[in-house]
Parts: structure tokens; sequence; C-alpha cells
């Protein structure tokens, strides 16, 4: 549960900055300042700024303590975040902004969108996308941490209700019918919950398998170092008898809704459906920056492990994950390693191994390009139809790895960096477009807060009877601007539900910028010229009275 508390949050409080680099503000802002009859805020001091600003965002989370005046920190004291003038050496430093001229604090209330813009706006439009994470986005996060948190009561009475440190096993297999065909014995995947952290993990168990020295499960702690973005993490391997027969497990990193490579292609509802569903190359379905994709990925986890003296030994269309957008990662990694660990004892084994990882590569997306998992066994038409449908530099590309051409990962690399920049570059985009949804998002929280603090001192039912409350007492425009905020009607009298509105409105009166808005009474008869300014003191003082009341 959420304390209380955390509404107490310190409000925010931005201070007047001038351009000026001095502590004095413009005349103007002083005769604008005291003809609203506000006493400025305190002028910046910059041995206190950083700190009070960094100090700031951890109090609007409601887990700071007070910042105090006498705080002696150097805002300096930063290396990182502290601006670099490149020109001061050169002395011609006259063009470059000294620090003190920058608008400090920011602008909380304000939304600057970032870069890409999908749409282009007018300066004053703004649509509700403006404001939240893209509806697609939304969906997708959603999804992923329903099937998370999700159980099953009805399968708790077949598996075991936990093992090791973990419980409430989930079945991730989309059938019941096994095949033994990767492991040499049936394999199951399960997500379970660590009861050490609380999150979740996937593990997989290997029906029926026995270890005959406990030695070569020590193996795991080398792939436990191998951290790539294109590989499941691995944490742990145990055998157990809870299942009912002798089984290890495995346990991985859980990648909510993830599919493997075999559902997305050659599945039941295939992404690029092969026409005529027979097991002959179709036409150019799968798109060629697509293979490539996979192809650099593939290859960029297969550096990793070969530069740690391992080799994958999974390059199967079941055991490769799709985890989100484009994002694939090497399922099961260490697995052979532990049930047939012979293969790991001599350096030779271990190179047939890593040369065996670039064949398998190469029939993997062979039989995705053709779109039929049977396209090894055709290898001349299907690399024909390669030839007609893809490039050149992909059909030899292919050619060398499924041939066994291909010495090693690392010629294999040097051979695809033109495909690697441009993956890369994909990559950065859909970062920059992942950066600009989150900082939508940036305020919200803020904002949830502010109207916490409105929810309690709104129309409290102890009011009723309360002077200040009423239409002569100064909480009054608190009543009068909620109407205005949430409560509008238009000329013809229909309400206005207008999100963007009531954003700025709230962003404002978080801010308590020097505004003034106008607010009607219900009966029409009155009407009062308020700045946010005045309205944010009066929720603050509202607010602490409720808090004191409480004590
Ligand atoms: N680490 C994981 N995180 C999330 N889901 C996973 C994870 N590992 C596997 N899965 C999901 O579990 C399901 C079963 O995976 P599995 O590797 O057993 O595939 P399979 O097609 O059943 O292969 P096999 O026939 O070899 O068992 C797949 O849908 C896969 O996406």
């Amino acid at each position: 549960m959420i304390s209380p508390k955390t509404a107490d949050a310190a409000p925010f409080t931005p201070k007047h900055t001038y351009s000026t680099g001095t502590a004095t503000p413009p005349i103007a802002q002083q005769l604008h300042d005291a003809a609203n009859g506000y006493s400025m805020a305190p002028a910046i001091d910059p041995q206190l700024y950083h700190h009070q600003s960094l100090q700031h965002g951890f109090e609007n989370m409601g887990l700071g303590e007070n910042t105090t005046a006498n705080t002696t920190m150097n805002a300096y004291d930063f290396t990182v975040g502290a601006p670099v003038n490149p020109y001061a050496q050169t002395g011609v430093d006259m063009f470059y902004q000294p620090q003190q001229t920058y608008q400090h604090p920011l602008n909380y209330h304000l939304y600057a969108p970032l870069a890409p813009y999908p749409q282009k706006l007018q300066p004053f439009q703004k649509n509700i996308h403006g404001f939240f994470l893209s509806d697609n986005l939304r969906e997708e996060l959603q999804k992923k941490i329903d099937a998370t948190l999700q159980t099953l009561p009805a399968v708790s009475s077949i598996l075991p209700p936990s093992i090791e440190e973990y419980h409430q096993l989930v079945p991730l297999d989309t059938s019941n019918q096994k095949s033994a065909q990767v492991f040499g014995y049936p394999s199951w995947a399960y997500k379970a919950f660590s009861s050490e952290d609380g999150n979740a993990y996937a593990l997989r168990r290997l029906e029926g398998f026995r270890l005959s020295n406990e030695a070569d499960i020590r193996i795991i702690q080398r792939w436990r170092k191998v951290l790539s973005a294109n590989i499941v993490t691995i944490y742990d391997a145990w055998t157990t008898t809870k299942f009912g027969d002798s089984s290890i497990v495995f346990v991985y990193d859980y990648h909510p809704l993830s599919k493997t490579l075999a559902e997305t292609h050659f599945g039941p509802n295939p992404r690029y459906p092969n026409p005529t569903r027979q097991h002959q190359p179709t036409g150019p379905i799968v798109p060629e920056q697509v293979l490539w994709s996979y192809i650099v990925q593939i290859a960029s986890a297969l550096k990793v492990i070969h530069s740690a003296g391992l080799a994958a030994r999974v390059i199967e269309p079941s055991k490769i994950l799709l985890t989100s957008k484009m994002r694939i990662r090497l399922n099961c990694c260490g697995i052979f390693d532990v049930i047939h660990p012979e293969t790991t004892r001599s350096q030779e084994s271990v190179r047939e191994c890593q040369q065996e990882d670039l064949t398998q590569l190469g029939r993997l997306m062979l039989s995705i390009a053709c779109n039929t998992p049977t396209a090894i066994q055709y290898p001349q038409k299907s690399m024909e139809y390669i030839g007609r449908h893809y490039s050149i530099q992909l059909r030899d590309s292919l050619y060398y790895l499924y041939t066994g051409s291909t010495k090693n990962i690392d010629e294999y690399v040097k051979s695809i960096a033109n495909q690697a920049f441009q993956n890369f570059d994909s990559a950065l985009h859909y970062e920059d477009s992942l950066e600009s949804a989150l900082s939508r998002e940036l305020e919200n929280g803020r904002l949830v807060r502010l109207l916490c603090k409105f929810g309690f001192i709104n129309e409290r039912p102890e009011y009723d009877h309360d002077p200040r409350w009423s239409e002569t007492g100064d909480r009054y425009y608190l009543k009068l601007f909620r109407d205005y905020v949430f409560h509008s009607v238009d000329e013809n009298n229909n309400p206005v539900v207008d999100m963007a509105h009531v954003l700025t409105c709230l962003n404002k009166l978080d801010a308590g910028v020097d505004e003034k808005i106008m607010l009607v009474s219900r009966d029409s008869m009155n009407c009062f010229v308020v700045t946010y300014k005045e309205l944010k003191r009066q929720v603050e003082s509202g607010f602490q009275d409720l808090s004191k009341s409480r004590r």
C-alpha cells in the first residue's frame, strides 16, 4: 500500500530566474510582481542550486529529506552535468553562454516534446498523445505485466507448489505434446516467482535426465557471466525429483509474451504465411531487412559466446525467442554443455561446436528466408529461390555459412559490417522514439499527487459549515477552480471534456505560475481574478490543515 504520506511530498516551488547573470530581477519583472502583491522568490544561489534541484526530484517522489539553506554542497562539484566551455582555453568564449544565464530551474509545467515528431501540429495544437504513451506501447507493456503476474491455480494440483526457491509455476508451453527433438529429452518451460527476490523467472525442465557427474553442472557458472542483449541470461541449474521423475531444471530470465522463431515463422499463425503451405520455397514474403536483423543479432550473440570460449549449440527456430519488436535472444544456452559435457572438455571440440554454430545459423536463415523449415533438404532449389528474391550479399552470406566455408565468427562479423551499421541505426531510431515516449509520462506522476491532494481537500462534508469555504471565505476559489478545470461548459451548455485543458491547468497550478485566470461563481453572479500562485498556496494550506488534524 502507498503511504498517505506520499501526497505530503514537498510541493514544487519554481523560482524566478533571469537571464542577466545576476540575482537581480529585471525592472519589468519587479513591477509585475509588485503589482501582483507577491514577494519575490529568493534569488538563486549557484552554490545551492544544483543540489536543491537534485534534491527536489527526490522530494517530489516523497522520498527525500528536507534540504536546508545551509547546504554547503557546491554545484560545480558535480562533474557530470556542469557544462563544459569548449572555447575557454582559446579566449573566444564571448559567444558561449555562461552557466548563470541558463534558465534554472526548468519550467516543469511546460511540456516540450522530443523528436521524432510523428505528426506536424500547429504550435497551439495539442493532442492527447502529446501527454501520454501511445496506446500500442501502453497496451504491449500492460499485457506483458499481466502475463508476468498471471497465476494458474488450476495447475497447482499437477505441478509441485515450489522447487528450490521458486513457486507458483505456470506452464509456458503452448502444447502438451512434447518432442525430445532438440535436447534428446522432453523439455518443459514454466514461469515461476523467486521467493528470494520476488521476480519472475523461466524454468526449463528436461524430463528424465540423470546427472552422472555433479561437476558437469558447474559450467553454468561460466554461462552466467555471458551477458548479451541477444541471449536469455541463465542463472542456475539443479536436479530435482519434485516432478515425480528425475529432472534437471535450468533457470533463465523470463521474457513475457515472447514467441519462438518457429512459432513466428512456421507456427499455426505465422507472421509471414507461406501461401501454399508446402515444403517448397514461396514468394518473397519475409522482408530482407528482417532477415539481416536476425542475422546481425544472432551474430552478435555468437561473438560474445565464442569470445567466452563457449559455443551456443542451440541455433534452432524453437530456441530463439522474439521478445519484443524485432528483438531476438538465444534461449536455452548452456543446456547442451551440461547434458553432453564431453564436448566442452577440449579446445578442439569447442572449436568444432563453434563452427557448427555458424553452419546452424546458415540453415536457420535459409529456412526462414524460404519460409519453410525443410528448406535445407532442397539446398539447390532453396539457393535458386534466394538468388531470385534477395540480394547477392544475402545469398552469398547464407551459402558460406551453411556450407561451413565461414571460418569463424570474427571473420563473419567483418563480412556483414554494413548490415550491422544499418541495424545499429534502426536500433538508435527506436531508442529515440522510446525516449520521446518516456518524456511524455514524465510529469504524470506529479499530477497524480496533485490530484490526490485536490481530492482530499475538495467537497469534504466537514467543510460545509466552515466559513473559510463559504462564498466569502478564502478557500472558495478552490471550489471554483475545480469547476473551471473539470466542469466547464461551452456556449451551448455542453460539457467541455478537454484533457489538454485539464493537464495544462493542473501543471500551472503545480508550478504556481503568476498567470491569472477568471473564476465564475456557479450562479454566474460573481467573478474573481486569481493567479495560479494564489490557488497553489490555498491547496497547500488546505492540505496542511488536513494533515495537522490527522496527527
Ligand atoms: N525465457 C523465457 N521467457 C518467456 N517465455 C519463454 C522463455 N522460454 C520459452 N518461453 C516460451 O515457452 C514456450 C515453449 O518454449 P519451448 O522452448 O519449449 O518451445 P517449443 O516450441 O515447445 O520447443 P520444444 O518442442 O523443443 O519443446 C514458447 O512459447 C516460448 O516463447
